[in-house]
């Protein structure tokens, strides 16, 4: 796979997204936040992951601002949070979103968590936001195969993207297959495992035959699973480390090594339960 920070995936409307992007969950607001973005737009990311709830927005888009690209260079996704999930309250959040981040638009909005009972009005919502040119796509996060078959049975606008935790320790091929029989990019959160499993000796194995880090091959998995994915560090050195996945490659033992780790490990909240 020909792979380097420039590297997109079409979404089904068109529109291009890099394929590694910089998250900033748990970056504190203010300098950290603005620190982690210059870097790694500086190390040649293009796409940073932000939300609503992640209380940084404004740090994101000041950092942007100040790096001096031009704003259609790089990709901007942010959340809409729970509290803040149905059609009126959708639209207002995703303004409010606009507002901290100094943006006329986002490049993807998505409906953070599949939250009962609001999330088809909330989706109606976006699907106004991508009619009135306040987001260049919309999407789904952590939605499960039930919740996107009930999407879709009333959606105008087919989400692009899922973004879902994966990786081999929360490893979900069906979900992958049904997102792809459907059109839909997933995105992979948490990558890296919140750093939960970096020493984990099976991991640190492939890593050592290629002579690279752990965090390494678990993005390069991601992204040889055709998954979009967004490695969170504050740490330059990590940012630029997460970024050199271009110069080597997985074999196919490696990925049925990896795929093997499965243990439904979720870091966050579990989302199979949500009704
Ligand atoms: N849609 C959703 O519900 C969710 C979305 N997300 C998104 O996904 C992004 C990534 O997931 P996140 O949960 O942050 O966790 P990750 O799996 O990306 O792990 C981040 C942790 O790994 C550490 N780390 C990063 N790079 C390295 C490295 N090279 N070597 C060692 N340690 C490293 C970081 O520390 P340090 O920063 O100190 O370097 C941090 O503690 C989030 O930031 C957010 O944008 C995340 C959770 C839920
Ligand atoms: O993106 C996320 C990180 O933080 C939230 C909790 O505070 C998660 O629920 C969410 O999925």
């Amino acid at each position: 796979m020909e792979l380097n920070l420039q590297s997109t995936v079409m979404l089904n409307n068109g529109v291009e997204i890099p394929r590694l992007g910089l998250g900033v969950y748990l970056a504190a607001r203010g300098e950290e936040t603005r620190q982690a973005v210059r870097s790694a737009l500086v190390a040649g990311y293009r796409h940073i992951d932000t939300a609503r709830v992640y209380a940084n927005e404004r740090d994101v888009g000041a950092a942007v601002r100040e790096s001096g690209l031009p704003r259609e260079d790089v990709f901007i996704t942010t959340k809409l949070w729970n509290s803040d999930q149905g059609y009126d309250s959708a639209l207002k959040a995703c303004e409010r979103s606009l507002k901290e981040l100094g943006l006329e638009y986002v490049d993807l909005y998505l409906i953070h968590w599949p939250v009962p009972g609001r999330r088809l009005d909330s989706w109606r919502a976006l699907e106004t936001l991508l009619r009135d040119g306040r987001c260049r796509a919309i999407g789904v996060s952590n939605f499960m195969e039930h919740h996107l078959d009930e999407l879709l049975a009333r959606a105008q606008v087919v989400p692009a993207v899922n973004q879902v935790e994966q990786h081999p320790f929360l490893y979900q091929p069906s979900l992958l297959r049904h997102c792809a029989d459907k059109g839909i990019a997933v995105e992979a959160y948490s990558p890296l495992t919140k750093g939960l499993r970096l020493t984990d000796p099976r991991v640190v194995e492939v890593a050592r035959r290629h002579g690279r880090s752990a965090a390494q091959v678990l993005i390069r998995w991601c992204l040889q699973h055709d998954m979009i994915v967004i490695p969170k560090s504050t740490h330059a050195a990590r940012i630029r480390e997460n970024a050199t996945v271009h110069d080597f490659a997985l074999s196919p033992e490696d990925m049925r090594q990896l795929d093997g780790l499965n243990e439904d490990l979720y870091t966050g909240w579990d989302p199979r339960e949500v009704p």
